[in-house]
């Protein structure tokens, strides 16, 4: 058991605590007694068999559940009961398995809204001269999507559209992101640019990442630590190369391979 592991070279303060998390539905446990830190400027990744709890812990950070159990805070300041739009505020980004884009919307559309609504501004696109257009040129910019600006969503690849996400969450400059299986649906050959990207915005922008992600091959030299739940569990959490060697956690695999 390694869960009290401590292995980084990426460390800073302490940005989220999770301490004694839980969360039970229906009778069943599906998160029980996860604790752990996540450091600024780390990058934790969660890998796990199917229905392993990864999904739901997400669910519990960014407040779309509540826990039965345990706490947790950001920066410090306990967030256990408040809602997803108060999380979202504090600095917690999220991005999920599926797609939550708008199909006829354009790539720059997409962007402008989310700078809008950051402002509390309309939720309706304006058409005319905005005063996102620099923000938003930035974003496509750091994304690699200023040649797709004018797109629309149900044009763009899987990757792309999974850049597109990625850009959504920037314009809230979030403390944390969460990235919820970000290569899901995206075809081998653009896998290497969707990598790469979540990795500048890592090492050089420093942002604190937290990702879902069942390929270790895209994990590897990008994660700072690995964190392995199981049955709901965290069952280990350390640097990559440790966790892969852990024979409690090859024993959790064994036949799904890691
Ligand atoms: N609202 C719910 N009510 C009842 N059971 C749920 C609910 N949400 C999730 N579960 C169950 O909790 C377990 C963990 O699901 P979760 O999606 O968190 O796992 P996961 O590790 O993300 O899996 P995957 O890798 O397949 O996405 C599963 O057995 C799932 O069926």
């Amino acid at each position: 058991m390694t869960a009290s592991g401590t292995a980084t070279a990426r460390v800073g303060a302490p940005v989220l605590r999770l301490d004694g998390l839980g969360w039970r539905v229906g009778g069943a446990t599906i998160v029980e007694g996860v604790t752990l830190d996540v450091r600024e400027g780390e990058f934790l990744a969660f890998i796990g068999p199917n229905g392993a709890g990864k999904t739901s812990l997400f669910n519990l950070i960014s407040g779309i559940v509540v826990p039965t159990a345990g706490t947790l805070a950001l920066d410090g300041a306990d967030l256990t009961g408040l809602p997803v739009h108060t999380r979202a505020r504090r600095g917690i980004g999220r991005t999920f398995q599926t797609s939550s884009l708008w199909p006829r919307m354009t790539v720059a559309e997409h962007v402008r809204l989310a700078a809008q609504a950051r402002n509390g501004g309309s939720h309706r696109l304006w058409r005319r001269a905005s005063p996102y257009t620099a923000e938003v040129d930035g974003v496509l910019e750091r994304t690699g999507l200023g040649h797709r600006a004018g797109a629309t969503a149900a044009e763009l690849s899987h990757g792309e559209k999974r850049k597109l996400e990625l850009a959504v969450l920037l314009v809230g400059e979030p403390r944390l992101m969460l990235l919820d299986e970000p290569m899901a649906g995206v075809s081998a050959e653009e896998v290497p640019a969707l990598t790469e990207l979540i990795r500048t915005l890592h090492r050089e922008e420093g942002r604190t990442v937290l990702m879902v992600e069942h390929h270790m091959d895209v994990l590897l030299g990008l994660a700072d630590r690995l964190a392995v739940m199981h049955h709901g569990r965290l069952l280990a959490l350390d640097s990559p190369d440790a966790v892969t060697a852990d024979p409690v956690v090859q024993r959790a695999y064994l036949g799904e391979g890691l």
